[in-house]
């Protein structure tokens, strides 16, 4: 069922606004910019025993774009998109959501965004479509709870009792309870984990929808395979600290493509003659496993084929450079290619 469109993309997709201003100056209010903040910090806990657990992130997410929060565990992801949402205070940074300031604010704020929390509570011997209605009552314009069902492909299942739902469907009600009210904004909190790949998909398509009518969507995921799909723009996170943002052309701009496929003794592939030079590459062996970095894929990949000059070169792969790559390279503090031959 398509979504209404509820309000206009008055984004730029072609620029960066850097939205935030300059430090020292208050946010500026730009509709098209409805989630923004600027050396936000957040701190648990006093004394000798505090611990910050972000530590001055400035981001910003358009209206209609999927920004995606990626990040090994611990990295402060949740921590930031709480302040995001108005349920936690930040320890200094400006946050702007929708123009206010979502914990101040949090009662003019709250009718124009919708929150899908890790782990969401309902009142037991409640049924799914009770739970809608009775969140439906908090809001000022809902959608219709079964629409909202049917949204999630929880509709046949309105009359179950939340705590007999399973764990992928208790996470699609989550999602139904968040886009009831129409959200402007929505702040997704690993959306899809736990559930298989059906409705993992069917989650994706929703999203698109909402992406579509203008809905402003923050998301932190530990699938990235989602935000290479699904992500207009990804910030990754490591120990509370944005290490890398922008595309996903832009994160991945740095790291090499790889080409890889094994030459075990005796096969006719052992026959061949040392590789050639190839220019712009870097070659690494491990066993009989061979890895070619190389900046110039397609011009790699035709010199190591004309090279095998049609010897079968076994477990050939080629492929451009990925997200993959870029967190490992982050969250090991490494080289890709010792930790891809590690495991
Ligand atoms: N209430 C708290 N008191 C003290 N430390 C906390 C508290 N909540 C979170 N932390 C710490 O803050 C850091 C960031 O946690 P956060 O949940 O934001 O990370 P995350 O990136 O969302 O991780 P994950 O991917 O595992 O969900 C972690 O080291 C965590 O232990």
């Amino acid at each position: 069922m398509a979504l209404q469109q509820q309000h206009a993309t008055t984004a730029d997709p072609t620029t960066d606004p850097s939205a935030h201003g300059e430090p020292g100056t208050e946010l500026r209010l730009d509709p098209g910019v409805p989630v923004r903040c600027r050396g936000l910090r957040r701190r648990y806990g006093r004394g000798s025993g505090a611990f910050e657990a972000v530590r001055g992130v400035d981001l910003h997410a358009r209206a209609g774009e999927m920004f995606a929060l990626l990040g090994t565990n611990g990295a402060g992801k949740t921590s930031t998109l709480e302040v995001l949402e108005g349920l936690a205070r930040p320890s200094a940074g400006q946050v702007q959501v929708l123009g206010l300031d979502p914990y101040t604010q949090r009662r003019k704020v709250r009718p124009s965004i919708g929150i899908m929390l890790q782990e969401a509570g309902f009142a037991s011997g409640t049924t799914v479509r009770q739970a809608g209605q009775l969140w439906a009552g908090t809001m000022a314009a809902p959608m219709p709870v079964d629409e909202a069902l049917e949204l999630v492909g929880l509709a046949h299942r309105r009359r179950v009792e939340v705590q007999n739902l399973s764990g992928g469907e208790r996470r699609r009600l989550d999602l139904a309870m968040a886009v009831l009210g129409r959200p402007r904004v929505l702040f997704l909190d690993e959306p899809t984990t736990g559930l298989d790949p059906e409705s993992r998909s069917a989650t994706w398509s929703l999203l698109t929808q909402l992406l579509e009518s203008g809905t402003c969507v923050v998301l932190t995921t530990h699938y990235l395979e989602e935000a290479e799909r699904l992500a207009d723009r990804i910030a990754i996170m490591h120990e509370g600290r944005i290490v890398r943002t922008g595309t996903l052309d832009e994160v991945v701009a740095d790291e090499p493509a790889a080409i890889e496929f094994e030459i075990a003794p005796g096969s006719a592939a052992a026959e061949l003659p040392a590789l050639p030079d190839l220019p712009g590459a870097r070659v690494a062996r491990r066993g009989g496993r061979v890895r070619i970095e190389t900046d110039l894929l397609q011009d790699t990949l035709a010199r190591v084929l004309t090279w095998a000059d049609g010897v079968e070169l076994p477990r050939l792969q080629a492929r451009a450079a990925s997200l993959e790559q870029v967190f490992l390279r982050i969250a090991g503090g490494g080289d890709p290619i010792t930790l891809r031959d590690a495991a």
